[in-house]
């Protein structure tokens, strides 16, 4: 009886969602390389054209659509005599400044055949990452959207070097979605949603709805794509629905083939439900844009009151200090294990912090002013990970 209420409940929730879909307004739809590129590595035409039809389709319904696509570097391959997909940095950046070029080529020209305009913005980690310059991003997606032109985002390859480099557009494409405040992310990947495991083995079954992390354990979330040109697998699409739905966004993922299907609410793919309230924006920037500039050590008393009793962290709390961070960085607090528990605000320079360690506040007054009772994160600029 229990477990009729509970499926009862279950269903009503998953139409819900999949209402909310059909209604949404502000869609972000990200295409990964796989979906777009042949076989042979070149652009697949075809391909590209029946997702500009999907979304052309969109916005002739008054929704607002920013596409996110990969693809550049893939695109490059086949011009370049590249056999297959780069290892190295400076080589993926010139395939990818072959193929962009390609890429937006082909959307306009198809969009275009849709009477609509374009516009790509190309982003780095930086410019979603830092307040200045995520507002500017916002600005110009937002002004696109007013002049209904559809901005095409993907990653500025050729600038970005290996440590500010997203390297997968699946996480650029949950933070632009937070960025524009969109009302649903579509994740279009060459496999047509999430399995229990890799789906080419057999026995996996298809996930239908991920409610909470509950639903992801046991599942084998690979890395790898089968067509070789995909850079994070599974793993990154997975972080991106976590980003996504803790800023309370819906996400479907699914193959760019059931896009149209998707968009129209069947139940084809993997919805990830989002987290009811959207959480205050400069925590969920601090969680999911941020580089930790350093790392704090806590011994198990300070995780505990940090991760348990959402307090302050403060000096006597920590063991150890690496990194080169100034006051108001971002840096992550690690437990013995050195795994990640919380990342705040740091207010202490890492030159001072190690001569205040194992103090108590009390004592750091005393001897050195009142100005060293602050805490070293204050909980307001915490956020657990
Ligand atoms: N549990 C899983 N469910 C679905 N696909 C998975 C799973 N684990 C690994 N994969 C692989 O992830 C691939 C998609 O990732 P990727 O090739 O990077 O795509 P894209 O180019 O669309 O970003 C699929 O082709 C599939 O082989
Ligand atoms: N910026 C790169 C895409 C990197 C990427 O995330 O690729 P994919 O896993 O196919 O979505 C490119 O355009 O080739």
């Amino acid at each position: 009886m229990g477990c009729a209420r509970d499926l009862a409940r279950a269903t009503a929730q998953n139409g819900r969602v999949r209402e909310a879909v059909t209604a949404a307004r502000r869609i972000v739809v990200k295409v990964g390389s796989s979906s777009l590129t042949t076989a042979a590595g070149g652009l697949d035409t075809g391909r590209v054209d029946n997702l500009t039809g999907v979304l052309a389709g969109l916005v002739a319904d008054g929704r607002e659509v920013v596409l996110v696509s990969s693809g550049a570097i893939a695109a490059g391959l086949a011009p370049l005599g590249l056999a297959r997909r780069p290892r190295d940095l400076a080589t993926q950046q010139a395939a990818a400044s072959v193929g962009q070029g390609l890429l937006i080529g082909h959307y306009a020209a198809s969009f275009a055949r849709h009477g609509l305009t374009v516009g790509q913005v190309l982003l780095t980690v930086d410019d979603v990452t830092r307040r200045a310059h995520y507002r500017n991003a916002f600005r110009t997606l937002r002004k696109l959207l007013d002049l209904r032109a559809v901005p095409i985002v993907n990653e500025n390859d050729t600038v970005a070097t290996d440590e500010i480099r997203f390297g997968d557009n699946d996480r650029l494409a949950a933070l632009v979605a937070a960025l524009v405040d969109a009302d649903l992310l579509v994740l279009l990947s060459d496999v047509d949603a999430l399995y229990t495991g890799d789906p080419t083995r057999p026995g996996t079954t298809r996930i239908t709805d991920v409610h909470s992390e509950a639903d992801l354990a046991g599942i084998a979330i690979g890395r790898a794509g089968k067509a070789g040109v995909g850079t994070g697998g599974m793993v990154t699409k997975v972080e991106a629905a976590r980003i996504a739905t803790g800023a309370s966004i819906p996400v479907v993922l699914t193959g760019a083939p059931l896009a149209a299907a998707a968009l129209a609410g069947e139940p084809v793919g993997t919805l990830f439900h989002p987290v009811p309230q959207r959480p205050a924006a400069r925590l969920f920037w601090l969680a999911h844009a941020t580089s930790p500039r350093g790392r704090l050590h806590l011994d198990s008393g300070a995780v505990q009151a940090v991760v348990a009793r959402r307090k302050s962290l403060l000096p006597a709390g920590i063991t150890a200090v690496d990194g080169a961070f100034t006051a108001g960085d971002p840096v992550d607090l690690v437990d013995d294990s050195g795994a990640p528990v919380a990342r705040g605000l740091v207010n202490y320079d890492a030159v001072e912090l190690p001569a205040l360690l194992g103090r108590s506040t009390v004592e750091l007054a005393a001897a050195l002013g009142p100005a060293y009772e602050r805490e070293v994160v204050h909980r307001d600029d915490l956020v657990l990970l």
